[in-house]
């Protein structure tokens, strides 16, 4: 797991720890991490004996310790030889960083000698952001604003110290122009800017360095789920297993309106692992389940569900309709006292009637951006721009788990530390998609996963799926049907038992 804490509480651990150590060991931990990277970016992509000597660097440095990293970081560049330009944007400079780069040989600039500070931004092989970090608020003043566009138009490695300028390290929140890295060098925790979109799509590969934190941090307030914590969560099944006992999903999808949902959603739940699958529906959504996937049992129901047999977790929503018998049908699905997943028409459902959400089995509900927003009275806009904020208040208000769809899948639950999933691709952002994501997750559900488990370890094997059926072999990516997602769930599943 990796795991993210917001700026106030960095900053009280820094505090804590900063007291039981000599002045400046922090920044020096820092710089030295920072360095480090840089050192060995510069070796791999230069000429075997190159590496950092002779090598044309510049730091882009703000007002605050941010710059002040940058340039002690600097400094130990320039001591193995590298050309170092330190560009002064801020009002004021970090005194020790500057001096010390000075002392081995480094040079500085004005960030008001405009055409100066070009040129070095045009001749550099790798830049250093050291313009902002966790002391950044809102979008990024003049010259930070230019030098990032200028940072990101020169063709040269771009590495950001702590996270890149423009970003807000606690909501990933963006505004404006921000920095472009390839590679974030952040120091002591992730900050959840660096996990979550916007923030995330600006921190390239993100490297976490150890300055000693670990023992003042409390408990996270993000946290991003590796494939071995994935692995662990996932039931197994074992010699005592049978079909019952690893799980019977119910999936109530599909009317005579929307057909394809459903065979989705039965196709996640049947490549999801369920010892079995129930679906429930009208006629021709039946037909055409039991034609693609004669591995589910069927039922054509009226508007009660008596005649479906025993489940273990429902999965409640896609292509169902919204008018009064699914909104019925979906009622019968909350008033059991198993773990159900609502998704898309059973959201929009639940929108109108908030009501059924009172209830004590777990309920995990699975909304784009426009559902999320559809669901708490906003818009759809406000939630992509911040939506660690929405996941959690919708955890909070709708008695609920919440995975929200989109760029970054964020799941949160009262009082957890929410969860980003790290895999994924955009070219998941296709119909039908998000319904092999409810039907493999409510099968995670129905073996017995908790909902939040089942939430994370869903968008994990379905963002993989994603990947390995856009780019199979890594050598390039080319669009992909909600088919093809289904298909690659097993490819997904053996990765984490490799
Ligand atoms: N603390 C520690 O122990 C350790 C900390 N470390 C390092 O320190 C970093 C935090 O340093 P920090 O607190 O000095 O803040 P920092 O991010 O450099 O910037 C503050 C300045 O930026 C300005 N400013 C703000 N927003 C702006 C905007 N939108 N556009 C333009 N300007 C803006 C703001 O000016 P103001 O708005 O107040 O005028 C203020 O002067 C941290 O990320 C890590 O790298 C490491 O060494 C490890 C040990
Ligand atoms: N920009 C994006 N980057 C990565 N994944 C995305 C992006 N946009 C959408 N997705 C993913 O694609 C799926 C789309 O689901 P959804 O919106 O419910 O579509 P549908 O209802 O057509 O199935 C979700 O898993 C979502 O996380
Ligand atoms: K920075």
């Amino acid at each position: 797991m990796r795991y993210a804490h917001e700026v106030d509480k960095v900053r009280t651990a820094e505090r804590a720890l900063m007291a039981r150590l000599p002045e400046g060991t922090l920044m020096r931990r820092a710089a030295a991490g920072l360095a480090a990277v840089c050192a060995r970016l510069l070796s791999s992509g230069r000429e075997v004996g190159l590496g950092v000597y002779g090598a044309p660097i510049v730091l882009l440095v703000g007002s605050g310790d941010n710059g002040g990293d940058a340039l002690y970081a600097g400094a130990g560049l320039a001591r193995r030889g590298a050309r170092v330009t330190a560009i002064l944007a801020g009002a004021k400079t970090h005194e020790g960083g500057l001096a010390a780069l000075r002392a081995v040989g480094g040079r500085a600039v004005p960030a008001t000698d405009e055409a100066g500070a070009a040129a070095e931004i045009d001749r550099a092989d790798l830049i250093v952001d050291g313009m902002l970090g966790i002391g950044g608020r809102g979008g990024l003043r003049e010259p930070y604003a230019s030098l990032a566009v200028r940072a990101a138009d020169s063709g040269a490695v771009v590495v950001a110290c702590d996270l890149p300028s423009g970003i807000d390290a606690s909501t990933g929140q963006v505004d404006g122009p921000a920095v472009q890295a390839d590679v974030t060098v952040t120091f002591g925790t992730y900050k959840p800017g660096l996990l979550v979109d916007p923030g995330a799509r600006h921190a390239g590969v993100v490297e976490l360095v150890d300055i000693g934190l670990g023992p003042y941090l409390p408990d996270p307030d993000v946290c991003a789920p590796r494939g071995d914590d994935v692995a662990a969560w996932l039931p197994r099944p074992t010699h005592e297993s049978d079909k019952y006992r690893r799980g019977v999903v119910g999936v109530l999808a599909g009317g005579e309106a929307f057909t394809g949902a459903a065979v989705l959603a039965v196709g996640g739940a049947v490549h999801g692992g369920a010892g079995m699958v129930r679906f429930a529906s009208s006629e021709h959504p039946v037909e055409l389940v039991r034609q693609r996937w004669p591995e589910a049992v069927t039922t054509v129901i009226g508007d009660s569900l008596d005649q479906v047999g025993r489940v273990q977790a429902w999965v409640a929503g896609p292509g169902l309709g919204t008018d009064e018998r699914a909104e019925a049908l979906l009622a019968q699905v909350l008033a059991t006292d198993l773990p159900v997943l609502v998704d898309a028409d059973g959201l929009t459902i639940l929108s109108r009637r908030r009501d059924l959400l009172w209830r004590t089995p777990p309920t995990l509900l699975t909304p784009h951006a426009g559902e999320l927003a559809r669901l708490l009275g906003t818009d759809a806009a406000e939630v992509e721009a911040r939506r660690l904020e929405h996941v959690r208040r919708a955890a909070e208000e709708l008695n609920a788990t919440v995975l929200l769809k989109g760029s970054t899948t964020v799941i949160a639950e009262a009082e957890r530390p929410v969860r980003v999933n790290p895999t994924g691709t955009p070219w998941l952002a296709t119909a039908g998609t998000g319904d092999v994501l409810s039907g493999l997750t409510g099968t995670l559900l129905a073996g017995g996963l908790p909902a939040i488990d089942a939430a994370a370890a869903g968008a994990y094997l379905h963002g993989l799926a994603g990947r390995l059926s856009a780019d199979p072999n890594g050598a390039g990516a080319a669009p992909i049907s909600a088919y093809d997602v289904v298909d690659a769930l097993p490819a997904a599943f053996r990765t984490l038992s490799a």
